[in-house]
């Protein structure tokens, strides 16, 4: 029997990730070992691969078959748009992805200024203004603490996730419009389907049920 190879995004998504999977019977023990500099872990007795990948590696991964299946957010599946087949919500790591700012940025939302947008997700944000609001606007992609833009000046507003709130709440800032609900999601490369099609849909089904079962 061949290997089914998983890509997990590292971080956040990856211990929830394992979790479920051990709650059926899928484990692989050595990926717990942290200080580990191992890239990739095997579970012989289940002809099982698994390997850690920044998020947006993870749909690049899947879409040209290096991994069978890969597990990664609705927010970076959007923004890489690759050819991968979307199977589960997985129902964790949820969050939102928002348009925030300082309140007063309200109004130049509502009079479609041309305003800035920083933002780690080009692509979300230019499809929100344009395609959905038609609005033009100026996208300034950034890679990471998007809320510093609108504090600086480098922006009126930003397009980012919204967990908690407390990093916006901390800084001043509020949720100014909705964008999505965004969670972490199962995906499948779409040959992998066809080829290991009873193998990939029992998990699918397995997952399901317990996910039900919450
Ligand atoms: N508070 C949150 N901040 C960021 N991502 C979150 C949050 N809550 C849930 N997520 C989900 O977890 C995924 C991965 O989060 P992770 O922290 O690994 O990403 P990241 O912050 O973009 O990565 P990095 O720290 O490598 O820049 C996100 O793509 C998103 O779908
Ligand atoms: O609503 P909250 O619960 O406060 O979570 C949202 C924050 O978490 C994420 O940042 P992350 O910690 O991933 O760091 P980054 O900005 O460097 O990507 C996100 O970009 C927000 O800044």
């Amino acid at each position: 029997m061949r290997y089914l190879t998983f890509a997990l995004t590292k971080g956040r998504l990856a211990n929830k990730t394992l979790e479920m999977l051990e709650k059926l019977g899928i484990t692989c023990d050595e990926m717990k070992d942290k200080d580990s500099r191992k890239l990739i872990f095997t579970n012989e007795e289940l002809r099982l691969k698994f390997f850690l990948a920044k998020g947006p590696d993870v749909p690049t991964y899947v879409e040209y078959g290096a991994a069978d299946i890969g597990v990664v957010g609705k927010d970076t599946i959007i923004e890489e748009g690759r050819k991968v087949h979307e199977v589960l919500d997985l129902g964790f790591g949820k969050c939102r992805m928002c348009v925030c700012g300082y309140e007063d940025a309200a109004e130049l939302l509502k009079h479609h200024e041309l305003i800035r947008v920083a933002t780690k997700y080009p692509k979300i944000a230019k499809d929100y203004f344009y395609n959905k609001k038609h609005q033009t606007v100026e996208i300034i992609k950034m890679n990471g603490s998007i809320e510093l833009a609108p504090i600086v000046g480098l922006s009126e507003v930003i397009v980012d996730i919204v967990e908690t709130g407390s990093t916006l709440k901390e800084n001043g800032l509020v949720v100014l419009e909705e964008v999505c609900p965004l969670s972490a999601r199962m995906i499948v490369n779409p040959v992998s389907m066809r080829m290991e099609n009873d193998r990939i849909k029992s998990l699918i089904t397995d997952l399901r049920a317990m996910l039900r079962e919450g």
